[in-house]
């Protein structure tokens, strides 16, 4: 296993008193896998990265990375691992040069070797023609390949990305897919962060699911699926304002070949073995009821479903740019990361932690 992780714990101490972020988390990864870690807001998904990449310790329990010991060998954990954080570290005043010079030098290359294995990160992200930009100029896109650039200077096994994509448009996304997939080709474990479940779902091997500091869900994305259901969902979209009739879903539920059924919002989602078969009993019996039927779907289960199902919650609403509604709780982190700050210093460089 490259990460292994047992009954991480977490309580931060603030000032309404202490807040545990982490309450028992296990996981596995295994080598060149890509493992995605989903979670509503506040779930704990940075605290157990920022354990991972040795910035922060756990309360108790124990972790291990590319084989070393996180609180007892950060060093080692550190010279193994590549870390972009969601900030990405790249500094907008400098050249995309610059800021590969500065990693690969600050990672102990002499200068031939630093100015070598930029070449080499430019033409591999293609990033030749904007080396000589100042790096804020650089679209979204290209800033967040200049930084995974950067993350890979020292060829690390084990890569860590908080929300590589978050913010950026359905082609620059697709490319940055295309990087991840190819690290993971090559070998390297890649543990990241998501909130878009299409990404999720395309991109990631293995994928776990965290709420409320413990880890509710783990495997597959199909086995994830096939968890909520082996076969399909019907989505009847029902009158606006008419969902969440528990009449409906308890009559929905008696009918053969139903497995689940739950309400999203207006729409009644019905998980069944054969949907051509229990459609048009579900819409005789809805018509029967007090409830108009708006639309009809059919469709395999999504992640979507998997989240809600597991967490009660959804995390539909996130906009191209990553704003809105993304589900749950946005904790109380505003007024305490500050606290965060000041475990951590005695790091000089947090946001791109590449070796020590
Ligand atoms: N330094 C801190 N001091 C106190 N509480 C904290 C601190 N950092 C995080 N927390 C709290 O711990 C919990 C987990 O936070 P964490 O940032 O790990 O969640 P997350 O899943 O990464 O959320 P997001 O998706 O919003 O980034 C939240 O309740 C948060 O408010």
């Amino acid at each position: 296993m490259e990460i292994e992780a047992e009954g991480l714990r977490k309580i931060y101490p603030s000032k309404a008193g202490p807040v545990e972020a982490l309450d028992g988390v296990d996981l596995r990864v295994a080598r060149g896998k890509i493992f995605g870690f989903l979670g509503p807001n506040g779930a704990g998904k940075t605290t157990v990265i920022r354990i991972l990449v040795t910035l922060s310790r756990p309360t108790s329990g124990t972790a291990r990375v590319a084989g070393f010991d996180v609180v007892g060998q950060p060093r080692q954990v550190r010279s193994h691992i590549g870390y972009v954080s969601q900030a990405g570290g790249v500094d907008g005043g400098m050249t995309g040069r610059a800021n590969l010079l500065l990693q690969a030098r600050l990672q102990g290359m002499s200068k031939a070797d630093a100015m070598a294995r930029v070449g080499e990160l430019a033409g591999r992200f293609s990033l030749e023609e904007v080396l000589d930009r100042p790096a804020a100029t650089l679209s979204g896109g290209l800033s967040r390949r200049l930084a995974l650039a950067m993350g890979l200077v020292h060829r690390p096994s084990v890569v860590f990305l908080d929300e590589p994509t978050l913010g950026l448009d359905p082609s620059a996304r697709v490319e940055l897919w295309q990087e991840i997939g190819a690290l993971s080709a090559e070998g390297a474990t890649v543990f990241l962060t998501t909130h878009y479940l299409e990404e999720a779902d395309t991109l990631c091997d293995e994928l776990a699911i965290i709420d409320h500091g413990r880890i509710v869900s783990q495997d597959s994305p199909a086995a994830l699926k096939r968890q909520v259901a082996d076969g399909e969902v019907v989505s009847v979209t029902v009158g606006h304002g008419h969902g969440g009739s528990d009449e409906v879903r308890e009559e929905a539920e008696a009918l053969p070949g139903v497995r689940r059924v739950w309400w999203e919002g207006d729409v009644l989602r019905v998980a069944v073995t054969d949907g051509s078969e229990a459609m048009p009993q579900l819409l005789r019996r809805l018509d029967a009821g007090p409830v108009s039927v708006r639309s009809v779907a059919l469709s395999a289960p999504s992640l979507d479903d998997v989240f809600l199902h597991k967490t009660g919650r959804t995390l539909r609403g996130v906009d191209s740019a990553g704003n809105g509604s993304r589900g749950g709780h946005a904790g109380n982190a505003g007024d305490t990361r500050k606290e965060e700050g000041l475990e951590d210093s005695g790091n000089p460089d947090a946001d791109q932690l590449q070796g020590a």
